[in-house]
């Protein structure tokens, strides 16, 4: 059996360990068994109706109160009213970043109002992301070993950085417990109501933000950056959406969204040739044998890699490398591949908790600005291939400067 190795952690474990560890190997820091029953209530958490709608009404608010006026502003700004350049790609950070901190601990931290710093959380969040990522890139893992033990350079910093985390997630939680969780609707506030350890629900929190942040921005981006070379599948959203929901009517319910199968199928397909977790591994804890019959060794790592299964001409057929929201069409109904060859998500027991939620968002932004805004990409971007930096989710180096202009014959009305 294959499972990672965060799975024999020791109870306890520090939250200062786990941005180190998580590079590769999953992102809680629990053991087998807490972490099993933190799964469960986590789904259970996330299958229910009634907090499904509570991130689409924060996604929802966030695109209506800051995401759509800042895009109108930009389009405002420019001299001769075309537009000014924008990057996309720090948007969807920003966006994501609010999103999933309203949602997992009803905290706003207002990062897409521009005009404001950022606060000590973001800063300290970015900076320990980026250092976990660059121990990935040292020749040997002993060498930011060295450096923790000496406490020294980048290790000082990612230790710096996680304990700011750190005391803010204590924080809230401990303000939380002075003005009272049992109304709140937030994940904390919910998972409040059920566990009393304090560690515990900081890992929950930071565990959230750190998978619900750069997938959601990484997604999106990728998204528009097809989209800019392909503008008749925007048409084609914007088509269904007229013809589904009404000539300029906006969602009216999140059960709506059910039933705008190009817009998921768009969505899908971008994921499939472009997947925000570009490879992942898992390190096999006894001796095992896959099922084609290769033989693994205890503590060999096995990567699985959705980047290059996405390309797979077996499994997507000749045309695997265009952009085609229609192969994931039958008779106008979106159905879904087998999640073994569409791994985006991770398939199987651990399967990504927030991909509901994920989609719910991706699909929510996407209809809001493809109805509202022209958004094209900066002419010397629109010929070249996307190019990633190196990091946990993929992220396009340079940002995804883009031009964006109002539609002039829409108004929506949500
Ligand atoms: C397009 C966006 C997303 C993608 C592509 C994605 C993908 C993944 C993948 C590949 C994993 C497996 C990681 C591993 O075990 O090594 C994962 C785990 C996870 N994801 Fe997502 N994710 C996305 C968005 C979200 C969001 C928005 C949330 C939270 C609301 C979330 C919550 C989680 C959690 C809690 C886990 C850990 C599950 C576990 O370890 O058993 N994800 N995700």
């Amino acid at each position: 059996m294959l499972k990672t190795r965060f799975e024999n952690y020791p109870k306890g474990k520090p939250f200062s360990t786990i941005l180190g560890d998580f590079l590769g190997q999953g992102i809680f820091n629990v053991d087998g068994h807490s972490w099993r029953f933190q799964r469960k209530m986590a789904s259970l958490e996330l299958d229910r109706h009634s907090v499904r709608s509570y991130a689409y009404e924060i996604v929802n608010h966030e695109i209506e109160h800051r995401l759509i006026p800042l895009l109108s502003s930009v389009c405002s700004n420019s001299d001769d009213g075309n537009g000014v350049f924008l990057d996309l790609q720090d948007v969807f950070k920003r966006f994501s970043f609010d999103s999933i901190c309203k949602f997992s601990f009803g905290l706003d931290p207002m990062c897409l109002e521009l005009s404001l710093p950022l606060s000590k959380f973001t800063i300290a969040f970015d900076m320990a992301s980026k250092l976990s990522a660059e121990r990935a890139m040292t020749p040997s893992p002993i060498i930011w070993k060295i450096k923790r033990i000496l406490n020294l350079g980048s290790e000082k910093q990612l230790k710096e950085s996680i304990n700011i985390i750190d005391s803010l997630a204590k924080e809230v939680i401990a303000r939380k417990r002075e003005v009272g969780f049992s109304t709140q609707k937030d994940l904390l506030s919910r998972f409040m109501r059920s566990v009393e350890d304090e560690s515990y629900l900081r890992d929950i929190v930071v565990s959230f933000l750190l998978a619900g942040r750069d997938t959601v921005a990484s997604a999106l981006t990728s998204f528009f950056w097809l989209i800019g070379t392909h503008p008749n599948v925007a048409s084609a959203i914007r088509l269904e959406a007229d013809r589904v929901l009404g000539l300029n009517q906006g969602l009216k319910s999140f059960d709506q969204m059910q039933e705008l199968h190009y817009l998921q199928s768009a969505i899908y397909e971008s994921m499939r040739l472009y997947p925000p977790v570009q490879f992942d591994s898992k390190f096999c804890e006894q001796d095992d044998v896959l099922p084609d019959g290769t033989f693994v060794r205890k503590g060999t790592r096995v990567t699985y890699h959705p980047y290059a299964m996405g390309r797979i001409q077996e499994i997507w057929g000749s045309d695997c490398m265009e952009f085609k929201p229609d192969r994931w069409l039958k008779d106008g109904v979106f159905f879904k591949e087998n999640p073994f060859q569409y791994p985006v998500f991770q398939p199987g027991h651990r399967v990504c908790l927030g991909k509901e939620m994920a989609v719910m968002e991706m699909k929510t932004v996407v209809l809001s600005l493809l109805r509202r805004f022209n958004i094209e990409h900066a002419a010397h971007e629109s010929s070249s291939v996307p190019r990633f930096s190196p990091g946990l989710t993929a992220t396009l180096s340079g940002g995804l400067p883009v031009l964006v202009k109002e539609r002039t014959s829409t108004t929506i009305e949500s």
